[in-house]
């Protein structure tokens, strides 16, 4: 059985108070951003055109839809796949496997929504109920981290996670106790952080741009590009299925209510803001400054799995032709850090391409309104943070060679300035 004490990590997010204010302004964003959107003068710090009443956002016929969408992933995960992967070695040595059958999960989910499109399934209607369905999620990302919280219960110590275990409910629930909850070999975490949020998240931008289809005749030049651009960071995230492994919120971060409801509701109906936008408040956008946008889009792609790859690599094989090359620092653990290639340039070099992607997303929608760059917002936030989380992690990790390394790369996201 799990220890109520459980381990002495140091409190994130602000503490109990912090995840109680984050579990209630989680939501309250992810709504407000829906009602905005679709109001005419989208203010993104203005307040909500309405209040939905429950006759607005409650409806059985929407539960029930996104249950069976839940189901339907799920289902494709469980198809036999094209290799299993070993994830890292666990506090008690062992190692988990995982299904590598996301992408196949992605083209799946294509086919069967063209041939339900062209028997005739209005998808271009969805975009009409997105506040619904949004509250279906959030109350399934509740329920569920509850599940999640009592399975933690009679887990045995090993499963927890470092952090999510004070003793504290409000905080553990929201953080998450256990640390990969399975039942069998179904693996609840890797499956809710790629598939049904990732994979929700372009269904609705393409049905948004079914709408606009339906409603101006065409999609606009600036929905192409918002469909495209977020279409394709979706499916690299699924061709790379493998590499979310050694990511925090597998390797360290517990499973509760921060990624339940950031993978299952935060995630499609957030993530879709732009194509929102775009379907309510049309841009125009000429050819040379969609130009300019997809080179920017090129260039955040290029660093982004470049570098996500090379330290990928790396970490598979140092000894890889395609690393062997560069520089590193030993650490005491018998791991090495990379000091040159894209390590080299800053530490988080996978987050600045991150970010020069988000604000390719966002200048599609003009600059008339703020609202559409509230993702490059939140993600600055949000990867700053996580900088900072990783940061401290490394340093309990490596020591002395984390501090060598912070002097010979003196910046975390920018060069030169952060
Ligand atoms: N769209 C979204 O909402 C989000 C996207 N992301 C993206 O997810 C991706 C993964 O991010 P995240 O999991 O935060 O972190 P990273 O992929 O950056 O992984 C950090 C880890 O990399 C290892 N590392 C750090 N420096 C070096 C080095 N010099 N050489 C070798 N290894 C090093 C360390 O782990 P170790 O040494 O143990 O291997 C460290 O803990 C990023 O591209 C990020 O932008 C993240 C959050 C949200
Ligand atoms: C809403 C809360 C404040 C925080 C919730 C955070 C989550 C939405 C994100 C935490 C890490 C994520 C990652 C991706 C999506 C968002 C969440 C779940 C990711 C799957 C996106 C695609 C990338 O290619 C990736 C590297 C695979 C990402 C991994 C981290």
């Amino acid at each position: 059985m799990a220890s109520p004490q459980g381990s002495r990590a140091p409190l994130e997010f602000g503490g109990p108070l912090g995840a109680a204010a984050l579990m209630l302004l989680l939501p309250a964003t992810m709504f407000h951003l829906l009602l905005v959107a679709r109001s005419g003068p989208a203010r993104l710090l203005g307040p909500p055109p309405y209040l939905p009443g429950p006759e607005v956002l409650w409806s059985p016929r929407l539960l029930l839809l996104w249950l069976t969408w839940l189901g339907l992933q799920a289902a494709l995960y469980l198809l036999p796949a094209r290799k299993v992967a070993e994830g890292l070695e666990l506090k008690d040595k062992s190692r988990l496997r995982y299904p590598i059958n996301g992408f196949q999960a992605l083209v799946l989910t294509a086919l069967l929504v063209g041939l339900a499109v062209s028997a005739g399934l209005p998808l271009g209607a969805l975009p009409e109920v997105l506040l619904p369905l949004a509250f279906a999620a959030t109350l399934t990302a509740f329920i569920f981290s509850l599940l999640l919280y009592l399975k933690a219960l009679v887990a045995p110590a090993s499963a927890l996670a470092p952090g999510g275990n004070s003793g504290n409910p409000i905080y553990d629930f929201f953080l998450g106790r256990e640390l990969n909850p399975r039942i069998c070999s179904f693996d609840f975490k890797y499956f809710c952080e790629l598939r049904p949020g990732l994979i929700g998240w372009v269904l609705i931008n393409l049905a948004l741009l079914m709408q606009e289809a339906e409603l101006r005749g065409s999609p606009s030049l600036a929905m192409w590009l918002v469909n495209g651009f977020q279409l394709l960071y979706v499916g690299d995230a699924l061709w790379h299925e493998e590499a979310v492994l050694t990511t925090m919120d597998i390797t360290h971060d517990g499973f509760g209510f921060m990624l339940a409801f950031g993978d299952l509701a935060w995630v499609p109906f957030t993530y879709s803001l732009q194509a929102q936008f775009l379907l309510h408040h049309p841009q125009p956008l000429g050819l040379p400054m969609a130009s300019v946008i997809c080179l920017i889009k090129a260039v955040g792609y290029y660093i982004f799995r470049g570098a996500n790859s090379q330290k990928n690599t790396f970490r598979k094989n140092p000894s890889d032709p395609r690393v062997a090359g560069l520089e590193t620092i030993p650490t005491a653990t018998g791991r090495q850090l990379l000091v040159s290639g894209w390590w080299g340039l800053v530490r988080h070099p996978n987050y600045l391409g991150d970010l020069i992607m988000a604000l390719a997303w966002s200048l599609p929608c003009g600059v008339s309104h703020l609202l559409p760059y509230f993702y490059l917002l939140y993600f600055t936030a949000l990867l700053v943070h996580r900088e900072a989380r990783d940061e401290q992690q490394c340093l309990q990790k490596y020591g002395r060679a984390w501090h060598e390394y912070c002097r010979r790369v003196p910046y975390r996201i920018l060069p030169y300035v952060y």
